[in-house]
């Protein structure tokens, strides 16, 4: 181990001192050459002796990594059951404190002092000891398991000269959560994270986290989190233009990095209204967000924190980059500060409970025009604390989502089939979001068997009683969530993904109604602000991409295993084959309702343009009849190649419906070549224009669109419409010529 003084172990993170031993270099999933250095968790699963990802699926798993797992796992069990972890304490006291006890007065006291120093006097909190060997080359919360079901909810973890609580109890951690919060701080990981969140609201306490905590909270209102709805929705649909392309380039992709950038930049608008746009590119903020976090990640998990050795930390080039890193972030977040100090100044908005500024809804936005009177460097902790809370977070919950869709095809068809109910081809609004209940129980139920962080940590500031057991000040503890999520005596089939576990029609799950035995947001009074927000948003991300695409991992892809950073990460990425969902055939349907400002006179009347947000938003639009769905046909027959073959389940056409503006993307196809032609009858007012299509570079009709596209038709004062949306498509070129 490589903490050499108290005051290092002291400051030392948890996995510092758990799983040192095999930590080594690796690329992470972003294709940038990026690295960061993580501990190898060889065992894949969960200690369930099941499937690959510890899920209970039992297929897709590399049978020589299960057998490693296997081995590794019987091993441990053979070492707890030879009591090589257990600490003999009153075994050999006894017989020294007897002896000493026969030495008269001094040697009595002397004896008193040992009993009690060796747990003697009272009940002990029962201990694991053992040489790190044991839990190295695996993520630190797997070893864990192993011993919870050994020595119970409450054991001690003791490593040379350091020792750590593990709580797997869930009255206990109701206790030191809830009940009895203030008597526990943060402990380590304010340690870790202080040279990157300084005092934000995930690393402080006292004071400073409760004068925080009230400012931040109201600005997450109703309101802000309906309105990130479209964000969300926005930046998912960025994401299926990405994978669009990758199927129709037959490329697999690494998901884990594209979550990673997907969360990345809703984070950064909805927390500072700024456009990472980090789907599209990396830029330098970009790379700076990044090498922060993977320091963040790397200083949690290295054996020896040379970011505190006095002369190193200031000739490495790492912590030269790092430091790069977090100024080229600071300098930013305060211009984007002063820009929106700017913008409050100026705006005219009265400032109450929901308020919010419709073109920067951000958080930053709420609190200065709050009033929130805090120093920037307060205000840069709180962002930067929100942005890594936030961005992380999700796309792990996105990950693992997906890592367990892609074992469980009957779960993908029944997600799949409601995303095609609710949303259909819209963007989602806040009452789809609302009706996608499985989609949610698919996220309670990744969240339950990957909790996103696996353990909560803790340092106790006071004496406390835990389980029935004294402890003192200054105790580190793990509440280890992984177990509590997997506890066999609580959950039926605890390493099985069963969403049907939880009831459609019933609570959402939550710490408080399933008594913390279930706690992804964490619970008390420093669960997460955001769990709503994220929890909305794991939902569009899903409920959308599983709309269009389905997901395989992809042959050859290496093997699912975990590794411990902020957050459980894959080791080698989420490489995932990507194909386009072929809808069954489309009855074609020319009945079209009427648009008209004049509910009585519908065939003659002129409508004005109907603006598709205001459509899209359910408005009533003075009397007009909204149409419900789009009227499409598609032909079978290439009339380009006269009867080669065609796919025609090959397209999608997506809201906001038929009125102003209708957008179709063409998806589903391998196009090659494809021909858009727009039919008529469409009865049109006066002599007012046909419809227009048009598109980055105008699509007319007729024209021939070649790869993946989008068309929008927009169409002005009409009174009647009868249309059909054609597509003649051709799979394969050569065979048309
Ligand atoms: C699925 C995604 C997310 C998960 C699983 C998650 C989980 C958690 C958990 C377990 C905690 C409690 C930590 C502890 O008690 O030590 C927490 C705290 C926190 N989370 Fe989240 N979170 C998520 C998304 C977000 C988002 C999107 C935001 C912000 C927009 C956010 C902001 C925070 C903050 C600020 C705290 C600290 C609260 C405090 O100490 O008062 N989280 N989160």
């Amino acid at each position: 181990m490589a903490a050499t003084s108290s005051a290092a172990a002291a400051a030392a993170p948890p996995c510092r001192l758990l799983g040192s031993g095999q930590a080594h270099l690796r690329l992470p999933p972003a294709a940038s050459g990026r690295r960061r250095l993580l501990l190898r968790c060889a065992a894949s699963g969960g200690n369930n002796g099941k499937g690959g990802g510890g899920d209970g699926s039992g297929s897709g798993s590399d049978p020589v990594l299960e057998e490693r797992r296997r081995r590794r796992q019987a091993e441990l069990a053979a070492r707890i059951a030879s009591g090589e972890f257990t600490a003999q304490g009153p075994a050999w006291i006894a017989p020294l404190a007897a002896g000493l006890a026969k030495l008269g007065p001094p040697g009595e006291l002397a004896a008193a002092l040992l009993t009690k120093v060796a747990g003697g006097g009272g009940p002990e909190i029962p201990q694991a000891v053992g040489s790190m060997s044991a839990v190295t080359g695996q993520a630190f919360f797997i070893p864990l398991y192993d011993l919870f079901l050994a020595y119970g909810g409450i054991f001690r973890l003791n490593f040379g000269p350091k020792s750590f609580l593990i709580v797997s109890d869930p009255a206990i951690a109701k206790h030191i959560l809830r009940d009895n919060s203030k008597a526990y701080s943060k402990g380590i990981l304010a340690e870790i994270l202080e040279f990157v969140m300084g005092t934000g609201l995930i690393p402080a306490d006292g004071d400073i986290w409760r004068v925080r905590r009230r400012a931040i909270v109201p600005a997450m209102h109703q309101k802000y989190v309906t309105a990130m709805i479209s964000l969300f929705g926005e930046a998912s649909n960025r994401l299926c233009q990405k994978l669009d392309k990758a199927a129709s380039d037959g490329e697999d992709v690494e998901m884990e990095s594209l979550f990673s950038r997907l969360t990345l930049d809703v984070i950064g608008k909805a927390v500072f209204n700024y456009d990472f746009d980090s789907l599209s590119y990396d830029n330098g903020i970009v790379e700076a967000v990044y090498v922060t976090l993977r320091e963040a990640e790397m200083r949690s998990t290295s054996p020896i924190p040379t970011w505190e050795i006095p002369i190193w930390k200031d000739i490495s080039p790492r912590q030269k980059k790092v430091n790069e890193a977090l100024a080229l972030i600071n300098k930013t977040l305060d211009e984007l500060i002063d820009i929106c100090k700017r913008l409050v100044e100026e705006e005219d908005l009265q400032f109450h409970e929901e308020y919010m500024n419709e073109q920067d809804p951000s958080i930053l936005h709420f609190l200065l025009a709050s009033g929130d009177d805090v120093s920037s460097k307060q205000l840069r902790d709180d962002l930067m604390t929100m942005l890594i809370a936030g961005h992380e977070t999700s796309a792990a919950v996105l990950t693992w989502t997906f890592y367990l869709l892609s074992k469980y095809p009957n779960v993908m068809a029944k997600l799949q089939d409601e995303a095609d109910t609710v949303l259909g081809d819209r963007l989602p609004t806040i009452e789809d979001v609302k009706k996608l209940k499985y989609t949610t129980r698919v996220i309670n139920e990744s969240l339950r068997l990957y909790p996103q962080p696996p353990v909560l940590i803790r340092r106790s500031i006071e004496e406390d009683m835990l389980g029935g057991y004294p402890i003192g000040r200054g105790e580190d503890i793990f509440i280890s969530v992984w177990n509590l999520h997997r506890c066999p005596k609580h959950w039926d089939g605890a390493d099985v993904f069963n969403p049907e576990r939880w009831p459609l029609d019933g609570p959402n799950p939550n710490e408080t109604n399933q008594n913390f035995s279930y706690l992804p947001f964490g619970g008390g009074p420093r669960k997460c602000v955001g769990d709503m927000f994220a929890t909305f948003e794991t939902v569009v991300a899903t409920a959308m991409l599983v709309r269009r695409f389905d997901f395989q991992m992809a042959p050859g892809a290496p093997p699912v295993e975990m590794t411990t950073g902020a957050t459980i990460h894959t080791t080698e990425g989420l490489k995932m084959t990507v194909t386009r969902r072929t809808k069954p055939p489309v009855i074609p349907n020319l009945e079209m309702k009427v648009i008209s400002d004049s509910p009585g006179n519908m065939s003659s009347t002129t409508s004005m343009p109907v603006s598709a947000a205001s459509i899209a938003s359910g408005e009533d639009q003075q009397g007009q009849i909204v149409p419900e769905a789009f009227i499409y046909s598609e032909l079978d027959t290439c009339v380009y190649c006269q009867g080669a073959e065609v796919d025609t389940n090959a397209w999608e056409v997506l809201a906001p419906p038929m009125t102003a503006t209708a957008q179709i993307l063409l998806v589903d196809f391998d196009l090659i070549h494809a021909q858009i032609f727009f039919n008529t009858p469409l009865v049109l007012d006066s002599d007012l224009r046909a419809a227009e299509w048009d598109r980055a570079g105008d699509v007319a009709r007729g024209d021939w669109l070649a790869g993946f596209s989008w068309a929008q038709v927009t169409w002005q004062w009409i009174s009647r419409i009868t249309l059909t949306f054609g597509l003649v498509l051709s799979t394969d070129r050569p065979a048309c010529r």
